[in-house]
């Protein structure tokens, strides 16, 4: 797996935002989501909290801009969640002073295996049950609360494809939806959020060991530095390589990603219209 820590200084890139331009992404977010809560006429918002960094972002910012009492997190453990995860995901609720529940899905999913074994040990067909079954409970309270669903996608998992379809992508909104990862990174160093959070391998957790940097076989930095510059920018495959200092297989690796999971990004295609 290629690895650019230390992106080459003369790269034209916003890959380091100022403080003000945190503060004034902080800002944006914050009342996007106090609008989007109130243009729906909903009294609060839901969040899935994985003790990560995404989700911890996210809730912090939607106390922010809500208050801690219109923020209810779910902290749903299944057997592929380290427990590690699950205490981090309790703390950052209680230190964020919001109401959560922790709903165990395993019993809900197993009933999903039982009514189709052929499924259960197919390794990305059963996690996706089990981030779809969150995405049921996330709208099951929301629908109860006439809450909203906050979704935590950033720029780097939309551009991948990097999400289950109908998962952890059905949700109401996505506040840090522009940011991309390492961006992320330097919002939540910015407002606060603990180190350890921060510092964490990124993990969708649907199997044990999975890392989101082994799977996709890049790391978020070096994503990240060719989405800005080629998928998002205007410089070719090659020069990306030679700027990046790294192979153009990297490059392509991306664009397979990115060119893949189109339709992760659109809504359900109908045929034309006839033209009668
Ligand atoms: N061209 C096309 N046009 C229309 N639909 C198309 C399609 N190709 C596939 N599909 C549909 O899409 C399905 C595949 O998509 P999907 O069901 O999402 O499944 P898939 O993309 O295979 O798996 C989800 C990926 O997202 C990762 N993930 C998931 C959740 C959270 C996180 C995280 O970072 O925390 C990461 C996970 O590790 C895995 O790599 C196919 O079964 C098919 O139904
Ligand atoms: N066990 C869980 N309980 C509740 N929500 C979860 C759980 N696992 C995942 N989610 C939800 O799915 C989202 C997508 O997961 P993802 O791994 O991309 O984000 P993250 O865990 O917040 O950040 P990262 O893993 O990159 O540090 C999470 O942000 C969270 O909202
Ligand atoms: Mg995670």
């Amino acid at each position: 797996m290629q690895d650019v820590t230390a992106l080459p200084e003369e790269i034209p890139m916003e890959v380091q935002l100022t403080d003000a331009e945190l503060e004034a992404h902080r800002e944006r977010i914050t009342s996007f989501i106090a609008s989007i809560v109130d243009d729906a006429g909903a009294e609060s918002a839901v969040i899935g909290l994985s003790g990560g960094i995404d989700s911890t972002l996210t809730a912090r910012l939607a106390v922010e801009a809500l208050g801690a009492d219109k923020v209810h997190g779910l902290i749903l453990p299944s057997t592929t969640n380290p427990e590690e995860s699950m205490s981090t995901a309790e703390k950052a609720a209680q230190r964020l002073g919001i109401e959560y529940d922790v709903i165990e899905i395993e019993p809900i999913v197993s009933a999903f295996f039982d009514a189709y074994p052929d499924g259960a040990d197919t390794q990305t067909a059963a996690g996706n049950v089990r981030v779809r079954t969150r995405a049921v409970l996330n709208y099951f309270v929301a629908n109860t609360e006439n809450a909203i669903v906050l979704g935590t996608g950033n720029r780097s998992e939309s551009l991948t494809g990097y999400f289950t379809k109908y998962g952890d992508q059905a949700v109401d909104c996505n506040p840090i939806g522009n940011l991309y990862k390492h961006q992320v990174r330097q919002l939540s160093r910015h407002v606060g959020v603990h180190d350890s959070i921060i510092e964490k391998p990124p993990s969708a957790e649907m199997w044990q060991g999975q890392t989101d940097a082994e799977e996709m076989g890049i790391t978020y930095d070096l994503l990240d530095a060719v989405l800005i510059l080629h998928v998002d920018g205007p410089l070719s495959g090659r020069a990306t390589a030679e700027t990046l200092g790294v192979d153009q297989s990297a490059i392509d690796r991306v664009v397979e990603l990115y060119e893949q999971s189109a339709h992760k990004r659109r809504l359900p295609p109908v045929p034309e219209e006839l033209d009668l």
